[in-house]
């Protein structure tokens, strides 16, 4: 009896051991394949400068929509670098511990580059991310902190797989309207489950038809320059 006890534990703590692997395998196929799509191309037209899009993404999700909005709306592209959160085990460890203790200890949030942004010249600042235990990711959370919106429309888009907390948005509209902006709006695209996500082109479908139907879209991207590698 003992003996079958024993293998049932090795088991499930086997079974145990594989999930985080088999999310790192599922993140960094995500991270290929959106990472080869849509690449941001720089507007023609430099004085034009409505919108900016920043954003925080750690398995390219979040990353391929900001791409299609700053290219949809001819808008400026910053991504926010975090080492810590990086693909791989260590960074999903990372961002497991982090995302619930940080987001309401701005202290404690990690460093983000850059830090700073001039977001002057816009009227609009999409701010993007993941959610991460039923909130935006940290480092979404930390540019709000080192940043001021006065006077604009902000608009908060995440990608996410089966939960958001509205709590967790609401709170994050407060520090955004106390840190000067106008107007806050949420965007909101549901993956699915691990097992059973939406592709990327549906994705960018879904943004088209649901996040951008108010705002004044670009036409296709045809006449306009890549913008230069990111060093
Ligand atoms: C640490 C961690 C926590 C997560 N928590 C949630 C969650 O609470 N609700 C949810 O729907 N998705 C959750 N997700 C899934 C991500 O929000 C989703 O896969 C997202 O699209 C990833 O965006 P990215 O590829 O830009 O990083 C979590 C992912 C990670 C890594």
């Amino acid at each position: 009896m003992l003996k079958w006890i024993a293998v049932a534990a090795g088991v499930l703590l086997l079974a145990a051991g594989m999930v985080p692997l088999a999310i790192i395998w599922i993140e960094s196929r995500q991270a290929r394949q959106a990472g080869g799509m849509e690449p941001h191309v720089a507007s023609a037209q430099p004085a034009r400068r409505g919108a900016v899009v920043v954003y925080f993404s750690r398995s390219g999700n979040t990353a391929l929509a900001a791409r299609h909005i700053a290219n949809r709306l001819d808008a400026d592209l910053h991504a926010l670098e975090v080492p810590e959160y990086a693909l791989g085990l260590r960074g999903l460890a990372h961002s497991a511990l982090d995302a619930d203790a940080r987001r309401n200890d701005p202290a404690r949030l990690r460093g983000i580059r850059p830090r700073t942004l001039d977001l002057r010249p816009f009227d609009t600042v999409w701010l993007g991310s993941p959610v991460w235990f039923y909130s935006p990711a940290p480092p979404i959370w930390a540019f709000v902190e080192h940043n001021r919106f006065d006077g604009q429309r902000v608009v908060l888009f995440n990608t996410y797989n089966s939960n958001i907390g509205d709590d967790q948005i609401a709170a994050f509209k407060a520090r955004v309207m106390a840190r000067g902006a106008a107007s806050f709006e949420h965007r909101a695209l549901l993956r699915g489950r691990m097992t059973r996500q939406i592709g990327p082109d549906e994705m960018l479908r879904r943004i088209d038809a649901d996040w951008l139907a108010g705002d004044a879209v670009r036409a296709p991207l045809t006449a306009r320059t890549p913008a230069p590698a990111a060093p």
